[in-house]
């Protein structure tokens, strides 16, 4: 199974709403689609790890004490696919800047474009922007790439201890 990394940096907007640091994904699976910035674990790096590395190499953002805030698990066909460790963090440094893989962009936290992200991205990313910490498991079907394929149905958990 594919072990994989979301970082969502937060901010507040100097009013009472806060925003959060989404990508616009250039290459790769999700292409098109708005995201967090992540990606792949390396050899022998933690998920922690990876996460802050992606961040910096896709928007140029340091990003340092992660919380960790889910965990899921993307099924295709009955497989195990992919596990996605999720962290949010508003402890960061520098400016977000454009790459080859990602064009970054402060967007609302009540203002998130679902209808241009992952199908199971709605049922889960409201609660982790809120604080809430959650286990999930997503089932797809109709074969690679996952990013064609359709999401079928799920299981959430939510509150729990990482
Ligand atoms: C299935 O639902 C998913 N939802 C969301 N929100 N994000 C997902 C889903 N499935 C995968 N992802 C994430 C996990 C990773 O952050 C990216 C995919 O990363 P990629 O394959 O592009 O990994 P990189 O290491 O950045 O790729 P390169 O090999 O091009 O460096 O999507």
């Amino acid at each position: 199974m594919i072990e994989a990394t979301l970082c969502f940096p937060l901010r507040n907007d100097g009013g009472d709403a806060d925003e959060v640091l989404l990508i616009e994904k250039r290459r790769g699976l999700g292409e098109g689609w708005y995201n967090g910035p992540g990606g792949k674990l390396e050899a022998g790096e933690t998920p922690r790890e990876c996460a802050v590395r992606e961040t910096r190499e896709e928007v140029g953002l340091e990003v340092t004490t992660l919380e960790k805030a889910g965990e899921l698990t993307f099924l295709l066909d009955g497989e195990g696919h992919t596990r996605c460790h999720v962290y949010r963090t508003r402890s960061f440094a520098g400016e977000p800047t454009a790459s080859e893989e990602a064009y970054p962009e402060w967007v609302p936290v009540d203002d998130v474009p679902y209808d241009r992200m992952w199908d199971d991205d709605h049922l889960w990313l409201p609660g982790v922007l809120e604080g809430e910490t959650v286990a999930g498991e997503f089932r797809f079907e109709g074969g690679e790439p996952l990013d064609e394929a359709d999401f079928v149905d799920h299981d959430l958990e939510w509150d729990v201890s990482f």
